[in-house]
């Protein structure tokens, strides 16, 4: 497994090895010892998969509020994304700023985004498929967003499109509006 870092402390790639034969393939998609190796202490409780018919949909920005903020370690088993982390850890000398990958079913990359960081992703193709462990429990009185084109975090998602939202989405407010939800303290 390879771990890369990014420009957001904590936010990590991860990178499986996969093992090729004349069947195919093999791959651990998760192996808590080999985190842990790496200093990355996460207990995962539950497993999200989630299928998108069109490209160009966009799922966030989502986070769940404290005491109830998950860490998300994602990856895309059909199809392509581009995937999303923004940091919003009050204090965080990266605070706002954000980092964004394409994870496929064809490049096996995950992504590791721990709390405190808002998350969403757009398909670039059509039929995908996104599966995703989280350490906390989905909390809905905690579920929050922030919208995705908000022009101070100024994500340069791959397609300039309006792109395909959910109402919730929709009306997600921006991040200046949102922080006094933010009791995360890096
Ligand atoms: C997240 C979640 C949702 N739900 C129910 C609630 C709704 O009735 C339905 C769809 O939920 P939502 O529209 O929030 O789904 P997404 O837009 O895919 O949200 C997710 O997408 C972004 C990318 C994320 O990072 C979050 O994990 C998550 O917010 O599933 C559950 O029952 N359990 C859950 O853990």
């Amino acid at each position: 497994m390879k771990l890369t870092k990014t420009n957001l402390d904590g936010v990590v790639i991860v990178e499986p090895n996969v093992f090729g034969d004349h069947r195919g393939w093999f791959m651990e998609t998760y192996n808590e010892a080999n985190l842990l190796e790496a200093g990355i202490n996460i207990k995962f409780v539950q497993d999200n998969q989630s299928f998108s018919a069109a490209k160009g949909t966009l799922r966030g920005l989502h986070y769940q509020l404290e005491p109830k903020a998950q860490t998300k370690l994602v990856r895309c088993t059909r199809g392509a994304i581009y995937d999303v982390a923004v940091d919003i850890r009050k204090g965080s000398p990266t605070y706002g700023q954000w980092f964004g990958i394409d994870l496929t079913e064809q490049n096996k990359k995950q992504l590791l985004i721990p709390k405190g960081f808002a998350h969403g992703f757009m398909t670039i193709t059509e039929n995908v498929e996104v599966q995703y462990k989280v350490d906390e429990l989905y909390a809905p009185e905690c579920d929050r967003g922030i919208i995705w084109n908000d022009p101070i975090i100024g994500i340069k998602w791959p397609m300039d499109i309006k792109p395909i939202l959910s109402e919730k989405d929709e009306k997600a407010p921006v991040l200046k509006d949102a922080e006094n939800n933010f009791s995360y303290e890096e």
